[in-house]
Formats: structure tokens, sequence, C-alpha cells
């Protein structure tokens, strides 16, 4: 099979882009992208997207599939890079695009500057639709403690359509991240796995994250899990609604507006190289 590819990445997390925009299917499928994101037998990324045709009114579709095969709902770093992808391929360095998701419509902004502004919609709380079985399926899971790996957290969860476990601790340098993620990953408390977010609070509005991705394992940086880690520090009084939310990869600017209650993320989208599949 011969097909085109184009890598680019979001702060270290990196994905491999398809223009799939003439067919509705994924052009390749999770076992085959499980193969090319190994990073000594492949073309090596965190995941593999796909630029489908819109629908419903949308511009395009995305879809994602995670270095596991596993598809996820939503992808923030991810659909910055879609957004500078299909700006590259029409030639504009200013666009809006109104993308469907499997998490709902979500709005990127490619800005001349480089940045891609991205409307991230609603976070959702209730336990029930993160989905997680801690505390009672209609409220928050704020600071709520969870049994992992012999030790108590305190965890609290949010979903920005795909879920997030977020624990505050006073270092993110010292969590022993390779080692707790797949607890928290594949704890039974999360029917659908979770992402697994730990938060250091520099101030109200900086804040330090490492992340163990869910069907990725640890990557440099998480959109998903920027917004959720903001909104969990919020709901648990811990920063304030605008905040630095800084990644080993790099930062991102991160808002939980006051009137739409929608979450807004800044960062950038870089292209790596171009090549050919010709496995
Ligand atoms: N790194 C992404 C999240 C990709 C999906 C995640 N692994 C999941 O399965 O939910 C981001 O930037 O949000």
């Amino acid at each position: 099979m011969t097909l085109a590819f184009t890598k680019y990445h979001g702060l270290g997390n990196d994905f491999i882009l398809l223009d799939n925009r003439h067919t509705p299917e994924p052009c390749l499928s999770p076992e085959q992208a499980v193969q090319w994101c190994d990073r000594n037998f492949g073309i090596g990324a965190d995941g593999v997207i796909f630029a489908l045709p819109g629908q419903g009114g949308s511009d395009y579709t995305m879809r994602i599939f995670n270095s596991d095969g596993s598809e996820p709902e939503m992808c923030g770093n991810g659909i910055r890079c879609l957004a500078r992808f299909l700006a590259d391929l029409e030639g504009v360095t200013e666009v809006t695009y109104r993308i469907q998701t499997l998490a709902g419509l979500i709005v990127p902004q490619v800005l001349a500057d480089g940045q891609v502004t991205v409307d991230m919609g609603l976070p959702i709380v209730a336990a029930g639709q993160v989905p997680t079985s801690l505390g009672d399926p209609a409220s928050p899971v704020l600071d709520l403690a969870l049994e992992v790996a012999g030790q108590s957290w305190a965890v609290t969860c949010v979903s920005m359509g795909n879920p997030h476990c977020i624990t505050f601790v006073e270092s993110v340098a010292a969590v022993p991240l390779a080692e707790l993620g797949p607890h928290f990953e594949h704890h039974p408390v999360f029917p659908q796995r979770t992402n697994t977010e730990f938060v250091e609070v520099v101030s109200r509005d900086y804040l330090k994250m490492r992340v163990w991705e869910r069907g990725a394992g640890i990557t440099l940086a998480c959109g998903t899990g920027a917004c959720a880690s903001l909104v969990a520090a919020v709901l648990t009084d811990r920063a304030d609604r605008r905040a630095t939310l800084e990644l080993p990869g790099g930062n991102l600017a991160i808002e939980w507006l006051e009137d739409t209650q929608h979450i807004l993320m800044t960062g950038p989208a870089s292209r790596v190289f171009a090549g050919t599949w010709v496995g």
C-alpha cells in the first residue's frame, strides 16, 4: 500500500495526519494505525488523525486512532494540528473551521502568528457522564479518595468528551508516572478507561501538568487534559478561570469562559515532515 501522510505535533504530542476528505470512512484500520504509530517499525506517533468530509453543516470531520488503536472522542492538540493541516492544504494562513468530532462540534481558529485557538465546548463534570462509577452519578467527583496501586489519591474527574482523572500533587516531577499511569488508566471505576493528569499548582494562574494518556501512555502534552485540569482546579478553588498550563512539551493558555461556560485553548501546531508510506 502506498499512502501520503504529513507529520504534525502540538507541543510534542505528535500525530500522523491523513487527507481523507474524499471518502467518509478512515483510510486506515485501527490495526494499521498501531503499525504506523510504532516508533521503531513504523512512522512513529501518539496517534493517527483523519481529515474526513464534513457532516451536518460542519466543514470537516475529525476521527483519531490512539497509538494502541483505540478511538477517543476528542483530541485537543490533535485538532490544532488538524486545523493547521487543513489550512496548509487550502493554502491559507488565517481561517476558522467547524469540525465535527465524536465529542460534538469543535471550532478551531488558525491565527496569523501560527497559534491556534480552539473553542473546546463545555466541560462535563457529572460523574455518570465522565464516565466514572465514583460518587453520585449526577454530581461532580471533586477530591474524592480513590485507592490506586496501594495508595489513596484525592481525584477529580472531568470529561472534555474524553475522560480525565486529575490528581493535585506537591511536585509533578516526583510522580512515578510510568508506574502509576496504567493503574489509573485501567481502574475499574473508569468503564471506558481514563486519561490521567497530575497537576502542581504554582499559582492561581499557572499550573504544571504531566499526563499518562488513555491508549497512548506518557505524552509530552495533552490538550483535553490541560482543559480538564483547569476545570478541576477551578472547581476545587485552586485556580482562577484563566491560566497557563505548563506541560513537558510547552505551554497552553486555557480559559473557562464565564458567559458561555465554554473552554478556550490556545497553543501551537507544527508541521514536521511529509512522507509516503510504502509498507
Ligand atoms: N493527546 C490528546 C488526547 C488524545 C486522546 C486520548 N489519548 C484519549 O484516549 O482520550 C489531546 O491533546 O487531547
